[in-house]
């Protein structure tokens, strides 16, 4: 805390606290380790506790500082009385290395005012008051040149000196607009106090926003040949899905492991232990004769073929995600060129990996304690690489199976350099492990929302993300991987597949399906949490087109979510999320905001989202909002258009809502409010 008015006492001590205490800043990661974490466009709330002895009112500002050294002054807000809590919203409008300090102080003015206000009222000390109100306005005076305002003191200060007057006048006629204006340019102030500078790393937007689609590219071309054999689908095949996926809106495409695929313990159908011949194997076993991390599955293509498909995405306004899976299949050739990278057992074996209670029988996991810096250095090597190649977005496989010192290193590493990369964390465990990879540099993060399917656990998550961890935890909530296949989904039907997509696409900036989701496929391997004959072990070539030609694809419906995102930017950030009220245990409420001075135009956009999230009823409820939370005063009317089925509603507080969750289970409602109508 460096406080202007810190006074030195005889042993040296300086004081911690400041003249003005200002605590608990917000953003800030815990511990302050790291910098406090923003994408481009992003409004961020600032926070600060702020509080002095006595009576004196207080005021602060957010001063923030862009990356060129440029620092903008923003007043804070008194938030809830009582709390001490100031507030102000900023958006960060370029990526860089920003920084912000709270400074705090004494707001003579307002303590004078406060004070005159009741005293010259009552005519009590009248012409104390009236003195030292003189006296605010002669320093007011001589901190300006300009006549405007020196003409706006001289009439407040005639009518507080004249005591012909009533004390009540006198005191009426410095409570005027322009006066208030005059003093808020040059405020009236003392002991000025100023936090520390915490640091904010603002990434790119992609860092924090975006609409991902998974899909494996084998199977998109793939065919069978009537032995049973396959045609592998290829780069080449692959990229005639894209415009596909694009024209759902989507901007980001993560491919599963692209590399050669190990032979030795090769997983057939099923997770089973032993593949047939035809059998292709999990791409996660990375490693072949083919070559290992840095070639890609021949089956595929070359790797000019790659540059082909990362074109051809980039034609379509696609961004590719590869995954960035650090293991090895037995036949991947680190394990003969580089056997200390394993951890071999007495009986002279390297044990499979494990990601407890799941069991990788066809992999060796990396042990990087046994040869630190040698690890280090080719997997940076192989990162680089592949961003040499075109890649700017690596989906990272279980890192929380690896030191974290590690991530933290190798993000500094790439960042030095390409600022721009981004690292999504599939990392579903702890807390501690998951807001940690993040911490050290992780852009986003898979996280809990595919378990999160009640409306208090979604509550509960929903302001999670948003309000406790956004400055460090980027959510990119994925409704479904090839992992996972949640019992809402398995046993939901096709409302579960609606509901969860619209959740996932509002309530958070990133979001991703994996490919089938819009075909509602939904049938589990039994005793697992997957898609039986699941593609991570065989070829599925599917025919999209054909479900939306027939109306049995959700494909449409993802559309309108992609469309209304891109048309609503309120939907586009992460803090604005508020949870509202319902009478329902089932029905989901809650709103996104964006005022007009961050939308780029001049309206304000506000979104409430209330989702039936039991899948097999019809609810009635009536909803309760603050409609403050989205820019509207307590009490008033204002216009609501469901953005899926155009229905538009009148509405104020309380609203009767009825969501059939056989038809649409959930209200995407745009705001549209005039002040006084
Ligand atoms: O461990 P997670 O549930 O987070 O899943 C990720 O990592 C797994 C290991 O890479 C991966 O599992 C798949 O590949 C394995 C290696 O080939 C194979 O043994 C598993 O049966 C298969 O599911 C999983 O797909 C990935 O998302």
């Amino acid at each position: 805390m460096a406080a202007t008015t810190d006074v030195a006492t005889p042993t040296q001590y300086v004081s911690k606290i400041g003249r003005i205490p200002i605590r608990f800043l917000n953003p800030q990661q815990p511990e302050g380790r790291w910098p406090a974490k923003g994408f481009a466009g992003e409004v961020i709330p600032f926070s600060a506790t702020i509080f002095r002895e006595g009576h004196d009112q207080i005021g602060g500002a957010l001063l923030l500082t862009d990356p060129a050294g440029s620092t903008t002054r923003y007043p804070l807000h008194p938030g809830a009385p009582g709390t001490d809590s100031w507030h102000t919203d900023a958006q960060v409008t370029s990526a860089g290395a920003w920084s912000y300090v709270i400074e705090a102080f004494t707001d003579d003015w307002a303590t004078w005012l406060h004070n005159a206000e009741i005293k010259m009222r009552a005519g009590i000390d009248v012409e104390v008051m009236a003195a030292m109100g003189l006296e605010l306005l002669a320093r007011l005076a001589s901190s300006t040149r300009k006549a405007s305002v020196r003409s706006v003191v001289a009439t407040a200060t005639a009518s507080l000196s004249d005591t012909s007057l009533s004390p009540a006048d006198r005191i009426a006629a410095v409570e005027n607009t322009a006066l208030a204006e005059a003093i808020a340019a040059s405020p009236l102030v003392s002991l000025v106090t100023q936090s520390e500078r915490i640091p904010l790393r603002v990434e790119r937007p992609r860092a924090g926003l975006g609409s991902w689609y998974e899909f494996f590219p084998r199977s998109e071309g793939a065919k069978q040949r009537k032995d049973g054999s396959w045609v592998s689908g290829t780069f080449r095949t692959a990229a005639k899905r894209l415009p596909a996926v694009a024209d759902m809106g989507f901007d980001v495409v993560y491919l599963p492991p692209i590399h050669p695929i190990g032979r030795s313990f090769r997983k057939g159908p099923n997770n089973t232990l032993v593949a047939g011949p035809h059998d292709p194997g999990s791409p996660w076993a990375i490693g072949s004769a083919d070559g290992g991390h840095d070639a890609v599955h021949p089956e595929l293509g070359t790797v000019k073929d790659f540059g082909y498909f990362l074109a051809q995405a980039k034609k379509s306004g696609i961004e590719v995600a590869i995954d960035l899976a650090l293991q090895c299949s037995p036949d991947h050739p680190w394990v003969t060129e580089h056997p200390e990278w394993f951890t071999t057992l007495p009986d002279g074996s390297i044990a499979y990996a494990e990601n407890p209670p799941k069991k990788y029988q066809d992999i060796y996991p990396i042990n990087f304690d046994n040869d630190y810096e040698g690890l280090r250095q080719e997997i940076l090597r192989i990162v680089k690489y592949w961003i040499g190649v075109g890649v700017t977005i690596f989906r990272v496989d279980n890192p929380h199976t690896k030191p974290l010192d590690f991530w933290e290193w190798l993000l500094h590493e790439v960042a030095v350099d390409r600022p721009d990369v981004v690292f999504f964390a599939e990392a579903f465990t702890r807390p501690a492990m998951m807001q940690s990879l993040a911490a050290v540099g992780f852009q986003q993060s898979y996280t809990y929302f595919t378990w999160r399917n009640t409306k208090v656990e979604l509550e509960e998550y929903l302001h999670e993300v948003s309000k406790v961890t956004s400055a460090t935890f980027r959510p990119n909530f994925f409704v479904n991987t090839p992992d996972i296949l949640t019992e809402y989904l398995q046993f939901g039907g096709r409302p579960a597949y609606k509901v969860r997509a619209a959740i996932a696409a509002t309530a958070s900036p990133s979001w991703g399906v994996y490919s089938g989701y819009e075909l509602f496929e939904n049938v589990a391997r039994p005793g697992a949490e997957e898609n039986i004959d699941n593609e991570k072990f065989e070829f599925k070539p599917r025919d999209y087109a054909a479900a939306e030609a027939t109306g049995d694809s959700l494909a449409p419906y993802l559309r309108r979510l992609n469309e209304i995102r891109a048309q609503h930017p309120a939907l586009r950030q992460l803090r604005n999320l508020d949870v509202h009220w319902s009478d329902d245990d089932s029905m989901l409420v809650y709103s996104k905001y964006l005022p007009a001075r961050f939308t780029g135009t001049d309206t304000a956009d506000g979104i409430i989202v209330i989702a039936n999230v039991d899948p097999h009823s019809v609810r009635e409820t009536t909803v309760h909002l603050d409609t403050t939370r989205f820019g509207i005063p307590l009490g008033e009317e204002f216009t609501v258009t469901d953005l899926v089925t155009q229905s538009t509603y009148t509405w104020g507080g309380d609203n009767y809502v009825r969501l059939d969750a056989f038809t649409e289970p959930v209200h995407i409602l745009s705001v549209e409010y005039s002040k006084g109508s």
